[in-house]
């Protein structure tokens, strides 16, 4: 069972999670017990490897943060990998047609459905264990397509009704990029766009997941029914702490005495 896939499609609730860049299993078990409902240990904008995320995915095993990973980008071989290391919530970028979909929903899907290589002596057949693994696999994956382009918005119905879609995910700076508003992903137009993907991905029965580091904006994709949103990151949260902390003691010093 994909403790993720069930609480993001069971409706009634928005499932609140963190983006994680540092790419370290003492981060990522530290992180795990701060409350959040899932976490994103990102392989495309992150230092993340099979190693560094296999790692990760241990340290947090025992948490009850569910944990999604996010390939750099839907390569087979790589997703192979991933679920093999006991990947079993994969975030794919970029995902901008139904070929593209259905490629990735083939890659995570043993023959004769799909193309995914047989091994079950794993950490994700869980070295072996797991009776009846290539009967079972797929249930305990969920899989989760990005749209993030103009190109995408254009397939967006054909993307989230493609068979072996579990769920779909705005990536809000690559769409404003793509829609012409680079680093401005609150512009109405933007937001309008992303609200029409939450629109027709509720309209094919698929939850939809976002990630936001602007409060405001997270309370709106909460309140319009967004199953799942990231609300902040790490490397950002580390930052901002350490350089106001910083700035506390430098106007301790400038006090007059
Ligand atoms: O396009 C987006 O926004 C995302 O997919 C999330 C970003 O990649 C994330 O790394 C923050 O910039």
């Amino acid at each position: 069972m994909n403790g993720f896939k069930a609480a993001i499609s069971a409706g009634g609730t928005t499932r609140i999670g963190l983006w994680s860049c540092l790419a370290d299993p003492v981060v990522a078990e530290l992180l795990s017990t701060t409350g959040f409902d899932w976490m994103l240990l990102d392989g495309e904008h992150a230092p993340n490897d099979l190693r560094t995320l296999m790692a990760q995915l241990q340290a947090t095993a025992a948490g009850p943060t569910q944990i999604v990973v996010r390939p750099p980008d839907g390569d087979p071989v790589r997703l192979k990998q991933f679920l093999d290391i006991g990947v079993q919530s994969l975030l794919i970028p970029m995902v901008d047609s139904p070929e593209q979909a259905d490629a990735v929903a083939r890659a995570v899907q043993f023959p004769p459905a799909g193309i995914r290589g047989v091994a079950s002596q794993t950490r994700g057949g869980r070295w072996g264990t797991v009776p009846d693994y290539f009967a079972t696999a797929r249930d305990d994956i969920c899989l989760v397509v990005q749209i993030e382009s103009r190109t995408a918005l254009g397939n967006v119905d054909a993307i989230v009704s493609t068979e072996g879609i579990d769920a779909v995910f705005v990536g809000p700076m690559d769409l404003a990029a793509s829609l012409g508003h680079i680093g401005r992903p609150g512009e109405p137009e933007v937001v309008a766009a992303v609200e029409h993907v939450a629109e027709r991905a509720h309209a094919a029965g698929k939850p939809v997941g976002i990630l936001t580091v602007d409060e405001k904006q997270a309370a709106r994709y909460i309140e319009r029914g967004f199953d799942f949103v990231a609300v902040g990151m790490d490397t950002m949260l580390l930052r901002g702490c350490a350089s106001e902390l910083r700035a506390r003691f430098a106007l301790e010093k400038g006090r007059d005495r």
